[in-house]
């Protein structure tokens, strides 16, 4: 569709050169665009479609496209169909080309160029320079101000922990511990703490800004030293980090000002940038430290490479995700993945990328267990991706409570039905072959709340059948895009485990009338669909069930109720109906209710569903517990509750209204006569 459109805008450029002309088709009235916008929209147009264009180039045309069109829109030139129309279609082609991994025809540097900042990787940040130079630092007047105080014998207006950042035993001025590469304290000298008259030297070596921005920026930590924020290592962390190795480094000559200038002779922002990092690292106490560094300093991880890592300690035990040098991206086993989802074409109108490891992923990847724990596929599964068969195995399959026969009040000709449709064939394949053999597929239909889901529920639990359980809204909206394969793997996985049943509740959202003006998707869904349904797909020898439930028939597609042979109508409860499923309840509760009682309840309550039914006993449940004063509930047993009354029932019967009205009813009836299979 998309591709259409465009196509049709560059043709519409390419043959008909007339401006006027694309400006009538998009909608455009041509007063207010100029032939200079139009030349340039052709130029890039062609640029694009040349296939000469770098990714960056092609990028940029598409964004220039998209603020045409938006400027267009906002001047009233282009109208709101028009617009939205192109918008969609280039920004989709945007999107794809920003996130392609192709390198030859996509960036693929959103999320990247993100990471990167977030792990202090070089980037185009790292050219910046500050633009205090050795010269003219000196003259700012806090700097001045300090150099005053140091030489002026005063109180330093820097506390002396500033600059002593040095490594090494030798270190003066605290008593905080020095922490070996090995994480352990190792030995404790004190740092002593430089006097005033070292300050014009170290203000006026040439990294005297860097000393200046550090000491700014930072929060001071214990003693005055520029600290993380959840640093609590101390000085001495911080400036082993600094030097980019531990204190087996070979320790200043000259501790005081000279070690404070090996420290800041720094002109790098990087670096500096390092030393945060570091601290940070540092703060987490010296037994990380040595993972730490060689970790590059970076302590960012997404959502996804926390979830690896959470999954690495459950499964494995290897080297963690954090311990990978810097620069390196997710590497998950052999295959490296970028970003999250950004092989795919993503943007406003694209797919949701879903966080959790892909099945590659994990196989063989981090957090795998390396195929110990994977089930052995079935051959005929071998064409579908795991991920698929994995979640129809968790999801479809149908684990709910159980759910008998007798249960289901009413409905008598409905159960028969079944039971010789789905029980016996699947207990005697041998009896039903040939003309006994079962249909491929069956359809309840019927008002709201007549019990076609629990019927479904029953099939699962009495057939001995596997049962798989799925919702139209499952396959349309959980797996977008993917349906059709979805289904095609659904009928694969049926086939490998049979006998088995496939119960599709509303199903009239999955098969509904196609028309023209629907989703490509959703077509393809229902196209495949009807396909397995056909059992063009399978043998005449499976053993396979398509259960189908909706209270919408007359909107299924004339080619699924054909191929969903037997229709049965699941109608209202009748009276016997209605009094079983009183009765069954009540049994549940502390209820009084004469036979006559119950009988009135019943008589009250025609055109009631079985939904409606349980609605109205739920109500009325509720009456002994209304009728308790407010000051006794809080303490009042469960046994001084009094019983469920008739009069309760009369209470709910004013508020619980009947769901199916009368109209409906005759839809039902109507369809039922003209394609039911009841009697
Ligand atoms: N024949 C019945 N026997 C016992 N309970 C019933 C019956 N019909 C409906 N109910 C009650 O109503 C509830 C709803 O029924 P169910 O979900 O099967 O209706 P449905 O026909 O699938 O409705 P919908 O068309 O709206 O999906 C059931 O959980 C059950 O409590
Ligand atoms: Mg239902």
């Amino acid at each position: 569709m998309g591709y259409n459109h465009f196509s049709m805008v560059q043709k519409v450029i390419l043959y008909f050169s007339s401006y006027n002309c694309l400006l009538r088709i998009c909608g455009w009235s041509t007063p207010g665009m100029s032939g200079a916008h139009l030349g340039e929209w052709q130029r890039r147009s062609f640029d694009i479609s040349s296939g000469t264009c770098a990714p960056e180039q092609t990028a940029d045309a598409y964004r220039a496209h998209i603020l045409a069109i938006q400027y267009a829109w906002a001047s009233s030139q282009l109208s709101q169909a028009g617009t939205a129309s192109l918008l969609r279609t280039y920004s989709e082609r945007y999107a794809a080309v920003l996130d392609s991994d192709d390198p030859r025809t996509g960036l693929n540097n959103y999320a990247e160029s993100a990471l990167h900042l977030a792990r202090s990787q070089r980037n185009h940040s790292d050219k910046w320079e500050s633009s205090l130079t050795t010269a003219n630092v000196l003259e700012l007047p806090c700097v001045q101000k300090m150099i005053q105080a140091g030489t002026g014998g005063g109180k330093s207006l820097v506390a002396p922990a500033d600059v002593d950042v040095t490594v090494g035993q030798e270190s003066r001025g605290s008593s905080l511990p020095v922490v070996s590469s090995t994480g352990l304290r190792a030995a404790e000298p004190p740092f002593k703490p430089l006097g005033p008259t070292s300050w014009p030297k170290a203000a006026g070596n040439s990294t005297f800004s860097n000393l200046q921005s550090i000491t700014a920026e930072r929060p001071r930590g214990p003693e005055g030293f520029p600290s993380h924020p959840n640093s609590s290592a101390g000085p001495s962390g911080s400036a082993q980090s600094l030097f980019g190795q531990h204190s087996s480094a070979p320790p200043h000559p000259n501790p005081g000002p000279e070690a404070n200038q090996s420290v800041f002779f720094n002109s790098n922002p990087s670096k500096r940038k390092t030393f945060y990092n570091s601290c940070g690292e540092s703060g987490r106490g010296g037994a990380s430290r040595g993972q730490d560094q060689s970790g590059g300093g970076t302590n960012f991880k997404t959502a996804r490479e926390q979830f690896i890592v959470d999954q690495q300690k459950k499964h494995s035990h290897q080297p963690q995700r954090a311990q990978q040098p810097p620069g390196t991206v997710v590497a998950m086993g052999n295959a490296t993945k970028k970003s999250l989802g950004a092989n795919r074409p993503r943007g406003t109108f694209s797919k949701f990328v879903s966080p959790m490891p892909r099945q590659e992923d994990k196989e063989g990847g981090v957090g795998s267990n390396n195929g110990q724990e994977t089930q052995p596929v079935d051959e005929r599964l071998k064409n579908f991706e795991p991920k698929i068969i994995e979640l129809i195995m968790s999801e479809i399959m149908d684990h709910g409570p159980p759910v008998a026969w007798d249960d289901i009040a009413g409905l008598e000709f409905a159960k028969a039905t079944i039971k010789e449709i789905v029980v016996w064939p699947m207990l005697r394949p041998d009896i039903f072959t040939g003309l006994r053999g079962p249909p491929k597929g069956i359809l309840l239909f019927g008002p709201p709340g007549t019990g076609k889901t629990l019927i479904g529920k029953c099939i699962a639990c009495q057939s001995g059948a596997t049962f798989f359980s799925i919702s139209a809204s499952s396959l349309t909206s959980k797996w977008v895009g993917e349906g059709e394969k979805m289904v095609r793997a659904l009928f694969a996985i049926a086939r490998c485990h049979q006998p088995a049943v496939i119960f599709i509740d509303e199903i009239d959202s999955l098969l509904s009338q196609r028309t023209d003006g629907e989703h490509e998707s959703s077509r393809r869904i229902k196209t495949e669909f009807l396909v397995q349904l056909d059992g063009a797909a399978t043998s005449a020898d499976d053993r396979i069930l398509v259960v189908g439930a909706t209270n919408r028939p007359q909107e299924i597609d004339e080619a699924a109720r054909r191929r969903l042979a037997k229709r049965l109508y699941i109608p209202l409860p009748e009276a016997a109906a209605r009094r079983q499923i009183v009765s069954s309840l009540m049994a549940c509760e502390k209820s009084q209710l004469e036979e006559e009682e119950l009988e009135n309840v019943v008589t009250g309550t025609k055109g009631f569903s079985g939904a409606d039914m349980t609605g109205l006993c739920r109500e009325a449940a509720l009456g002994p517990i209304r009728s308790i004063q407010l000051s006794d509930i809080a303490t009042i047993t469960a046994d001084q509750v009094r019983p469920i009354l008739h009069c309760d029932f009369q209470e709910a019967l004013r508020v619980v209204r009947p769901s199916v009205s009368a109209k409906d009813l005759e839809l039902y009836e109507e369809w039922n006569n003209t394609f039911g299979c009841g009697r």
